[in-house]
């Protein structure tokens, strides 16, 4: 990996959908660079195709056309397992609705992202429980999911994103669940840890509040990403 390669590199990325319909083309050619320690917001109207880049970002499916590059590394040419890996250690996500596992407590939730990346279990839960602490949730580390609000159940799933201390963090409108109040508490954190980690941020918000909380905005046009 090159260091002065970009975290996250977009290049001419395509990707249809085939439907009953016929093919549906929703990006054509798309680009975009994330600098190290640049927070991008990505605000585009419904199915303009913003869940669709953030999942090529996240090297959670191939693109159909073009690359992406991951610390200056194509992803195109690697084997699935060799992308789990760049994923699980390089890229954090976060979702609008949590998905944690119900049967977990909170700090479990934290806990199994850092096992499975080969992390020692005293390790994982010291760095789950100082996580979970700077998010307020000291007291709650035992909580399952259920008995969360919606905040701290999100306070939890961002914590389990940068369990593995990723240098890019994806979120799909990762406070859209909440209420207004606490979805701009919770979007102040959010930045907050991930500007004092240093991290590359793509996310995507319906909110232009939020998007103005960030260093740059882009958004998506006939299927290629343009600034807003
Ligand atoms: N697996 C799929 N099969 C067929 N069509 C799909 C699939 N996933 C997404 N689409 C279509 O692709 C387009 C882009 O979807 P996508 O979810 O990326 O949009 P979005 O901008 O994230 O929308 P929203 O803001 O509503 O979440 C939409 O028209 C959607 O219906």
């Amino acid at each position: 990996m090159s260091d002065a390669a970009p975290p996250l590199r977009l290049a001419a990325v395509e990707r249809r959908y085939r439907t009953e319909a016929g093919e549906l083309p929703v990006l054509r050619g798309a680009d975009l660079v994330l600098r190290a320690g640049e927070i991008v917001a990505l605000v585009a109207p419904s199915g303009t195709g913003k869940s669709t880049l953030l999942h090529l970002a996240g090297l959670l499916e191939r693109p159909d056309g073009g690359e992406v590059f991951v610390g200056g590394r194509a992803a195109g040419t690697l084997s699935d397992n060799d992308r789990t890996a760049i994923r699980r250690e390089t890229i954090g996500f976060v979702y609008q609705f949590h998905h944690l596992l119900p049967e977990f407590t909170a700090e479990e939730n934290v806990v199994l992202p850092q096992l499975a990346a080969g992390v020692a279990r005293g390790a994982a839960r010291d760095r789950a429980g100082a996580l979970l602490a700077s998010f307020g949730l000291a007291g709650r580390e035992q909580h399952r999911p259920g008995r969360l609000s919606g905040g701290e159940q999100q306070r939890v799933a961002i914590a389990r994103a940068l369990a593995n201390a990723p240098r890019i963090l994806l979120a799909d409108e990762p406070t859209g669940n909440l209420d207004v109040g606490t979805a701009g508490r919770v979007f102040a954190e959010l930045l907050e840890a991930v500007r004092g980690q240093g991290l590359a941020a793509l996310i995507a918000t319906h909110n232009p509040e939020l998007a103005a909380r960030m260093d740059r905005v882009v958004t998506l046009r006939d299927g290629q990403v343009a600034e807003a």
